[in-house]
């Protein structure tokens, strides 16, 4: 199989180059992201827990599901496909903000991206696929901020950024 490429981009989200994903993440580059966030009729988030083999933030909980667009892919084609990938379903997404974020990690690997948040809404099950998810649960919005104050530790390091400084932007009641 062909080796796994990210979008390298500059800070206007333009289009600089590709690199293999582990190389980008190893030399710390920026490249282009997403991630996607879907809620159900009650407003609760539906979490994703990483599985334990991921090259980075294994075992912590996150956001629906995260990954990076490939060339030539739309933000919401890539939110998709990759929602089907790890996640098992489909839903239509529409886009939010979008920032730049940088998370160096204690395994050598950093994460500098130019992340695309991306809103669904899905009243089912999800059906995971287990080389990418450890497990899920729903949890009100109001319920994850309170527990990413008691235990940082559990979770990723876009999804607190997203929470402490767009909120108001992935809370639809807001
Ligand atoms: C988009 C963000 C914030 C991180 C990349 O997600 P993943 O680390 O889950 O990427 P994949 O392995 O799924 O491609
Ligand atoms: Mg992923
Ligand atoms: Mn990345």
């Amino acid at each position: 199989m062909e080796e796994e490429k990210v979008i390298l981009v500059n800070e206007q989200d333009e289009q600089i180059g590709l690199m293999p994903k582990m190389e980008a993440h190893e030399k710390a580059l920026l490249h282009r992201a997403f991630s996607v966030f879907v809620f159900n009729n009650d407003n609760e988030l539906m979490l994703q827990q990483r599985a334990l083999t991921k090259y980075h933030s294994p075992g912590l909980w996150t956001n629906t599901c995260c990954s990076h667009q490939r060339e030539g892919e739309t933000n919401i084609e890539a939110g998709k496909r990759r929602l089907q990938e790890e996640m098992g379903f489909v839903v239509d997404l529409k886009e939010t903000i979008a920032f730049i974020y940088k998370a160096p990690f204690d395994n050598g690997l950093t994460e500098y991206e130019y992340d695309h948040v991306l809103l669904g809404t899905y009243n089912g099950k999800p059906n995971i696929n287990t080389e990418e998810v450890a497990d899920w649960k729903w949890m009100p919005l109001e319920d994850v901020k309170v527990d990413i104050s008691l235990h940082p530790e559990h979770y990723t390091a876009w999804f607190k950024v997203i929470f402490e400084k767009f909120y108001e932007h992935i809370n639809i009641n807001s």
